[in-house]
């Protein structure tokens, strides 16, 4: 799977680009405030309808214009095509469109670009609540299971509804309704999670055997709730804290993913470089691990590698991203800090300034 065709309209400082791209590597180089990250965000907007560095979609659009509109042309593994569309004007609405017809559900787009993001705020990934890391299971959940959505739905659903009531301070009885639906989907989705994660941890072993070797590197999943109790138990137990504060307290919205090195979490024990490492070879194991369930690659956007690697992990890292052979959108401020780092040319460039982009040719010259 792969973005074969890109055109963006009035998208952040580009006013219009259209770019064929290759399903290898796509370098794509340019000064400070050229336009680098801003044609990798129309890329991740196209494929999940936000953005990866505001949620302000408002902001994507160029200033002092009515809309932004970006559309690609995304080849299968059977080389069949498919086209979408978003457009999104400044009164906030969104239009979405698959192969020329309008589509109502966000969801449709991502299950059309798997995307993966790696930028050098990637490792807060770590730092931040679980809501981010959540989110990182349920990518993997998503893509490899087509009943997650429908569930985490409901769970989502019942979850939303039982706290209108308990902010009524409602009795334990009116509960019951909600409290069955939650059971009953919030079990699967923790179902689901486990064993995504337990597939994961398989891959991710091997990753971290080249990228950090030497750290004793544990991932666990924390569904949201003590591992030994049933959600219904759960739910019991803490109805009066969850009448007293309004809100259920505990459950598959509270699940994380714990990574640890040793007995410590790693946020407290790695340099910045391996952390960034650290989700590098998450986000990897992820797209490995797709390919092995689903047969679909990932999309990988990679904002301003260079910083904060050296040359020898930059060079592993595009080879273990290379390996996965997946699509790669890399940027860089200066393109001989990638070119240096991998055994071929890449196979396609693009320079971007003052938000023009252009394909230059590759050459061998190092
Ligand atoms: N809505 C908008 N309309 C027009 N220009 C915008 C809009 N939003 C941001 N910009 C400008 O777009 C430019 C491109 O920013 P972008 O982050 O894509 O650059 P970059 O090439 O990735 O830079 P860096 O290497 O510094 O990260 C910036 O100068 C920014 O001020």
């Amino acid at each position: 799977m792969s973005l074969s065709q890109l055109s963006l309209h009035n998208f952040r400082n580009i006013t219009s680009a259209r770019l064929t791209l290759s399903d290898g590597l796509n370098l794509i180089y340019g000064d400070n405030g050229s336009g680098k990250t801003s044609l990798l965000e129309a890329i991740y907007y196209l494929g999940l309808g936000r953005s990866f560095r505001s949620h302000l979609s408002q902001r994507l659009i160029q200033h002092d214009h009515l809309k932004t509109v970006v559309f690609g042309q995304v080849q299968a593994q059977d080389k069949s095509l498919k086209s979408i569309g978003i457009q999104r004007d400044n009164k906030g609405n969104t239009e979405i469109k698959i192969d020329g017809v309008k589509e109502a559900k966000l969801s449709r787009l991502a299950e059309s670009l798997p995307i993966q993001v790696i930028t050098p705020e990637s490792f807060s990934l770590l730092f931040e609540g679980p809501k981010s890391r959540r989110q990182f299971i349920d990518w993997g959940v998503f893509h490899s299971n087509s009943e997650f959505h429908k569930v985490w739905v409901a769970t989502r659903r019942a979850i939303a509804q039982r706290n209108v009531l308990l902010k009524r301070r409602v009795d334990r009885q009116q509960l019951v309704i909600w409290d069955k639906e939650l059971i009953r989907f919030g079990e699967q989705v923790s179902l689901f999670r486990n064993a995504y994660v337990a597939s994961l941890n398989d891959v991710l072993k091997g990753i971290i055997s080249q990228f950090l070797p030497d750290a004793d590197i544990r991932i666990s999943f924390y569904q949201g709730w003590d591992k030994n109790k049933s959600l219904s138990e759960v739910l019991t137990d803490s109805y009066q804290r969850d009448i007293d504060l309004g809100y259920t307290v505990t459950g598959p919205h509270k699940a994380d993913l714990r990574l640890r090195v040793g007995s410590l979490p790693a946020h407290d024990t790695l340099s910045r470089g391996q952390l960034k490492l650290l989700v590098c070879a998450l986000r990897i194991a992820q797209g490995l691990l797709l390919t092995q369930q689903t047969k679909k690659n990932s999309i990988y956007l990679v904002d301003d590698l260079p910083s904060e690697l050296d040359r020898q992990h930059r060079s592993l890292l595009l080879k273990q991203l290379q390996d996965t052979g997946a699509q790669l959108l890399v940027t860089a401020i200066d393109p001989k800090a990638i070119i240096d780092s991998l055994d071929e040319v890449p196979i396609k460039m693009f320079h971007v300034k003052r938000g023009i982009v252009e394909e230059v040719e590759s050459t061998n010259e190092r």
